[in-house]
């Protein structure tokens, strides 16, 4: 099953530094295990924005829920998700 989702990263500005990149730097290793095993095949940057589009490929909306709360940045992350269904005119 596909998802569309856009997380939105609020961060508050009184974290410590080094919190804040230890935080950034787990939820990069997460996203990069998760994108190596073919569950995230889309993450991009929404340009201006610290935010993203991201688009996961996973067997059911549990499995979605226990990806997305597992995310290091999940309490600061505002989501929002889209179920995706195929379009009947999308060449195959
Ligand atoms: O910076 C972001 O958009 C949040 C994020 C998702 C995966 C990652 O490494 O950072």
């Amino acid at each position: 099953m596909l998802f569309h989702v856009r997380m939105d990263v609020q961060i508050p500005a009184t974290l410590d530094p080094g919190a804040r990149a230890d935080l950034v730097a787990r939820e990069k290793a997460y996203a990069q295990q998760l994108q190596r095993a073919g569950k995230w095949p889309h993450l991009w940057r929404i340009a201006g924005e610290y935010a993203n589009f991201s688009v996961f490929d996973v067997e059911s909306n549990d499995e979605l829920h226990d990806v997305l709360s597992a995310l290091p940045l999940f309490p600061y992350l505002d989501i929002t998700v889209t179920a995706l269904a195929r379009h009947p005119s999308k060449v195959e």
